[in-house]
């Protein structure tokens, strides 16, 4: 493990387990339809990248750019779109697809944000969820592993945009971010 972890939380072969598990479903569930996947920048992208290749409808993806942690553990509460979608989505039956929900203000915004734009269908799809974080509602579809409050890094989840490449998640460890959240 990465000399700056405390633990791994989900190891590589648990992530590629649930990872397919979960595209068996959504594939299931879609089954006769178009899927239009829309990645959460930066931190989906890897659980993306997998999930994708077990979903066996058609799948197109677009891709959104948030940021609301910045360089802390903390939510800043303000976010900020900083790269669109390329194309509208009216019609469009839409997977929201992301790394982590935790306090829930980055999809509790985008899924109203993207509503309004007239998709046919919008669910959510997250590979984690941190629920005792919540500040704000946000219904999750499918949720790959629900985890207790820990900064967790690897796999495309960052601190400080370090560990992204991570090929497991591993609780961070408090002396890398100075303790408190
Ligand atoms: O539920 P929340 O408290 O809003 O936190 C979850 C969001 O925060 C992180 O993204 P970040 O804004 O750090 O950008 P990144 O995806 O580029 O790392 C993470 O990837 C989620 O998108
Ligand atoms: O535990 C976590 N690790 C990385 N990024 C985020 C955002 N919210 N929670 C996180
Ligand atoms: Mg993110």
């Amino acid at each position: 493990m990465h000399p700056d972890g405390e633990r791994i939380l989900f190891t590589e072969e648990e992530i590629r387990a649930r990872v397919a598990e979960m595209g068996r479903e959504i594939s299931r569930d879609y089954a006769g339809r178009e899927l239009l996947v829309v990645g959460i920048l930066k931190g989906a992208m890897i659980f993306l990248a997998d999930l994708v290749r077990s979903i066996t409808v058609p799948a197109f993806f677009d891709f959104i750019a948030v940021s609301s942690y910045g360089t802390s553990t903390k939510s800043s509460g303000a976010v900020r779109i900083l790269k669109d979608l390329d194309r509208g989505i009216e019609g469009r039956h839409v997977l929201i697809v992301e790394d982590i929900v935790d306090t829930g203000l980055t999809l509790n915004y985008l899924v109203d944000n993207l509503t309004a734009r007239g998709p046919a269908s919008l669910k959510v799809c997250t590979l984690l969820d941190k629920p005792s974080r919540r500040q704000k509602p946000v219904e999750i579809h499918y949720n790959g592993f629900t985890i207790p409050d820990e900064f967790v890094v690897g796999y495309g989840l960052d601190y400080n945009e370090c560990y992204r490449n991570l090929p497991y998640i591993m609780v961070l460890s408090p002396r890398v971010f100075g303790g408190g959240r």
